[in-house]
């Protein structure tokens, strides 16, 4: 694959500090959680209050944040000198109910870099409106992080994509925004971003283009491509009559996260990296055969096998970052 371009293809308000991540409540519990109304999103302060609990609890001001998707939990089981922070010990914070998501915030030094990794993400169809899912990405940016680096299952629409392979994200189709949903809606504040931001070039094309090469040197470049992916609102998996529709529009890979994620970060002016590891092929003809249904434990496996590829992928491609800052 040659390089790429778009035209190709502090001190808290609430519990005490102990550094160890472990903070709670004063009797021990979790403080009390703020909720926002409808879909709005948290207020500037909320997310203050939480960016200063983690950026004080573990003594680090990171610059990239990791998102792990389903069953890439490891990719913050690599981080270095990890401060570990359970999601329901952060005031404020949803908690993770998908298998595969373990529900942990994961601080320390990668590659010598800092960073932050989110093993276990929020959902749509878990209940969470979509500034409740993205909500941990302006805690990111809060925290001092310039780069997001999400990453996720899917199923592989392109026939020419096979099972275990990365789709290195250059583009989406935001099927819950098509439907008037969007973790920016309600009030803006001008604080993370503007009203109207512009999604085109979202996906940072220098760092597609140095994880190209990165998997050159790591001898994978032909199972790496670069791709459109959409998230749907799920739980359920797509209808073959739904992948045919999401083909025709260009997606080359479907699953049920990022796209928000994505918006957050770039609202808020962070670079973003994003990849998919194509965890099911998705069956765009009517079949009988069973091996045409999704399944999370296929979803789960294929990730388990794949999980060491891509933390090489990703430490190398933070290395590359490290090395240029
Ligand atoms: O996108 P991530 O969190 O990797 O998970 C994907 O895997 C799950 C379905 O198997 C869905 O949650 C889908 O979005
Ligand atoms: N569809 C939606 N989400 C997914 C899939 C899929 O086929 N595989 C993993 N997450």
């Amino acid at each position: 694959m040659t390089g790429y371009s778009s035209k190709t293809d502090v001190a808290t308000a609430n519990g005490k500090q102990n550094g160890s991540g472990n903070q709670t409540g004063e009797n021990g519990t979790k403080p009390t959680e703020f909720t926002p109304q409808g879909n709005h999103a948290y207020p500037y302060e909320v997310i203050q209050e939480i960016a200063d609990f983690i950026v004080k609890g573990s003594g680090i001001r990171p610059k990239i944040g990791i998102i792990c998707g389903s069953g890439l939990g490891s990719l913050a089981d690599i981080i270095q000198n990890p401060k570990v922070f359970d999601y329901e010990k952060i005031p404020n914070f949803p908690v993770s109910t998908v298998e595969g998501h373990a529900g942990r915030l994961v601080v320390g030094t990668l590659e010598g870099a800092n960073v932050m990794a989110m093993q276990g993400r929020f959902h749509f169809y878990e209940g969470y409106p979509l500034a409740k899912c993205s909500m941990p990405v302006r805690v990111m940016k809060l925290c001092g992080v310039e780069y997001l680096f999400a990453t996720n299952a899917a199923g592989g629409i392109n026939p020419k994509y096979a099972v275990g392979d990365i789709m290195l994200m250059h583009d989406h189709v935001n099927m819950l925004g098509f439907a008037g949903n969007s973790p920016l809606q309600g009030p803006n504040d001008p604080r993370f971003g503007p009203r109207f931001p512009a999604l085109v070039n979202s996906y940072n094309k220098d760092l597609i283009n140095k994880a190209i090469e990165i998997s050159k040197t790591m001898g994978i470049e032909s199972s790496v491509h670069v791709g459109v992916y959409s998230c749907l609102g799920g739980p359920t998996y797509e209808t073959i009559a739904e992948l045919k529709a999401l083909r025709m529009m260009g997606v080359d890979a479907v699953g049920m996260s990022t796209v928000h994620e994505v918006i957050t970060a770039r609202h808020c002016d962070m670079k973003v990296f994003a990849f998919s590891l194509i965890t099911n092929k998705c069956a765009t003809e009517y079949s009988d055969k069973k091996d045409d249904e999704a399944s999370h434990d296929e979803v789960m496996a294929v990730a388990k096998n794949r999980q060491k590829t891509c933390c090489e992928l990703v430490s190398r491609l933070v290395a590359e970052i490290q090395k240029t800052a």
